[in-house]
């Protein structure tokens, strides 16, 4: 396949956020939290109960420590005259509620930490499925890329959304709690807190919005940045590289890219350690101002040394829980904007459409297939990849096609198969528009091996069985496949036969030659009953003995069903029933061998200009 593909898009760069679109984006929490629901109701509820009851401690411990200053001062200054019994008991409950207080925050931990995972593995699942629902042009379009990334990086994110969202009601109780006894007290302290307290909360939310910006404008960058890295360290391209020494060129790549991440970065970090000190210094101005006011009171003799302990200890804690509720308000937001990135890639739907009321598929085709005035064009592309085509496959029929590099041929056999549906014209089978037909139906009833197959780092019988997975404990049917395309011998000479491990990355995995694993990828297209077979250049990399083998059988196992076969090589072309060839994506030419010979055409050229070259 001859891709000279143009991206004329580009990935949009977003916006800054502002803060109404921060506060729209909360509304993806409660769809959020319905897929938290979904992957362990159990675990949500119990997290959830166990934060309520956590939240009341801080200020049961605060209210028990004024009990005990208020005890002791009592006790000393009645000079030891009365029973210290009740003294005990205080600090009994106190070192108790300690406890609960550490038992209860681990068991959130773990709770927490099981759900993430849970989450996580759920989600990946939930993007393979939709990924897979999804057409082929649509892996072909780099914005697509942009947007299963993100999502992709929403796994693992997004688990700690969920304790940040736990952890804000958590926080909340606990400060209503304390804001109640502060206010028993001092309203004014409160005033005080909230001065303390709201400049840092917008300077992290300004930060955040711009952390965001960064991140998202990098997500193309990102991902050439892994492709570098597995350009650079991986057993597909190890050969590559060190023949062409392409290392250094590539660990240059990394260099520039991961340099300009890292400078990105460290200037945002350093502006918002900057302003995070300030910040920090006005909290510590309003706490301290807050507890002179509580000190002179003491002094004055209106509160008691219980209740200093008490209101100071209260305010201090005060301050971090809403500065903590603040800034994790801007990072819940946040995580609620990647939420909405998450969203939208499972908003992204399949272009080629399913038929409501499909039609059975005709078991045998009777009439065939029939391009008329067929026209394909790549989303993006400038020119016409398949034009005007119109022809018919009838059943049985043995058609090749052949055509100079680009000439169309992949894509006719894409067309026929509906990995992408025409952009004018139509296809029919048996006089009904293809779309008409169930599609999971007219993908079993067709074979199709690709010139780029896959070599699957699996066992050589999983290699084969994935021509018809539904089968893959069915192994006498993967031995007759693996025997009709001669991928029998090859299993005879591996040290483990068919559970022989395929490819290097794993252990005892065995690599195969490029023959050996075209006959392994021939095998299955025989692994179902299909009606239509598809073979893009299935045998470039075969002997000339093993092709003519391979042809020998594929012309008895695929009598009365129809194949196509895309080659360059004409002495297997010229067994076909009939040729059609291709020239700039157009119909040329169509005929048997004999046929084209005598038409003295374009096939005859290209033929005679082959058959020389042997002479
Ligand atoms: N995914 C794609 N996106 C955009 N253009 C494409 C894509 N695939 C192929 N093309 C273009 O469509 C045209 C036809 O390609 P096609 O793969 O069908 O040719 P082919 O005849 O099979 O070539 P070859 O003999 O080299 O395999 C070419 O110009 C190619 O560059």
């Amino acid at each position: 396949m001859n891709a000279t593909r143009s991206s004329k898009k580009q990935p949009p760069k977003p916006d800054k956020i502002t803060f109404k679109e921060r506060l729209a984006a909360l509304r993806n929490l409660p769809q959020f939290f319905k897929l938290v629901w979904q992957t362990s109701a159990w675990m949500t509820a119990c997290s959830f109960m166990l934060r309520i009851i956590r939240s009341a401690i801080p200020l049961a411990i605060l209210y028990v420590g004024k009990l005990i200053i208020d005890q002791v001062v009592m006790l000393s200054r009645n000079h030891g005259g009365q029973s210290h019994y009740h003294l005990w008991q205080l600090v009994a409950l106190e070192f108790g509620l300690a406890i609960l207080s550490d038992t209860l925050s681990r068991g959130i931990t773990l709770l927490d930490s099981l759900l993430g995972d849970l989450f996580s593995n759920e989600t990946s699942i939930r993007i393979m499925n939709h990924a897979a629902t999804l057409d082929l042009d649509q892996f072909e379009d780099s914005v697509f890329y942009d947007k299963l990334e993100r999502a992709r990086q929403q796994t693992v994110g997004r688990t700690v959304l969920l304790s940040q969202m736990m952890s804000q009601v958590q926080d909340l109780i606990t400060m209503g709690f304390l804001a109640a006894g502060l206010m028993a007290y001092n309203p004014w302290l409160i005033v005080l807190l909230l001065i303390a307290v709201i400049p840092a909360f917008l300077g992290e939310s300004y930060f955040n919005d711009q952390g965001y910006a960064l991140t998202r404008g990098q997500t193309p960058e990102r991902r050439e940045l892994d492709y570098v890295r597995y350009l650079g360290a991986s057993d597909e391209t190890a050969k590559e590289v060190k023949i062409f020494n392409l290392s250094g060129f590539i660990i240059n790549r990394f260099k520039v890219l991961s340099n300009q991440f890292y400078s990105d970065n460290k200037r945002l970090a350093l502006k918002r350690s900057g302003w995070g000190v300030f910040f920090a210094m006005l909290g510590s101005a309003g706490y301290y101002a807050a507890y002179v006011v509580i000190i002179l009171r003491a002094v004055n003799g209106s509160t008691s040394i219980g209740d200093l302990t008490f209101l100071a200890g209260s305010f201090r804690q005060m301050r971090s829980l809403l500065e903590n509720i603040l800034t994790r308000f801007t990072s819940v937001s946040q995580g609620a904007i990647y939420l909405a990135d998450f969203f939208e890639f499972f908003q992204i739907k399949p272009k080629i459409t399913l038929s409501k009321n499909p039609r059975p598929f005709p078991k045998p085709i009777k009439l065939g297939f029939v391009f008329e005035d067929v026209g394909f064009k790549y989303q993006n592309a400038e020119r016409w990849a398949n034009r005007h085509l119109s022809f018919t496959l009838k059943p049985g029929e043995k058609l090749a096609l052949v055509g100079e590099n680009g000439a169309g041929k992949t894509t006719l056999v894409k067309l026929l198969a509906r990995l992408y549906d025409p952009t004018e014209g139509r296809i029919t089978l048996d006089g009904h528009d293809l779309k008409e037909y169930d599609l999971a139906e007219l993908r079993l009833q067709t074979g199709i091996i690709f010139q780029d197959y896959l070599r699957y780092q699996l066992t050589l019988s999983q290699n084969i069985a994935v021509g018809n997975i539904a089968e893959q404990e069915n192994h006498e049917l993967i031995k007759v496949a693996a025997h009709q395309s001669l991928a029998d011998e090859l299993a005879e000479r591996l040290p483990n036969k068919y559970d022989q491990m395929l490819g290097r990355r794993f252990f005892n995995g065995v690599d195969l030659s490029g023959g050996e694993w075209q006959k392994v990828a021939l095998a299955r297209a025989y692994m179902r009953d299909a009606q239509l077979l598809i073979l893009d250049e299935p045998t470039a990399a075969l002997d000339a003995r093993a092709e003519y083998d391979v042809f020998q059988r594929f012309a008895q196992l695929t009598e009365g069903k129809s194949a196509v076969l895309i080659s360059h090589r004409f002495s297997t072309v010229r067994m076909a029933d009939r040729i059609l060839v291709l020239e700039k994506g157009q119909l040329k030419e169509i005929g048997s061998h004999q046929e084209l010979l005598n038409l003295g055409g374009r096939y005859a050229e290209l033929f005679n200009l082959q058959a020389a070259g042997y002479r």
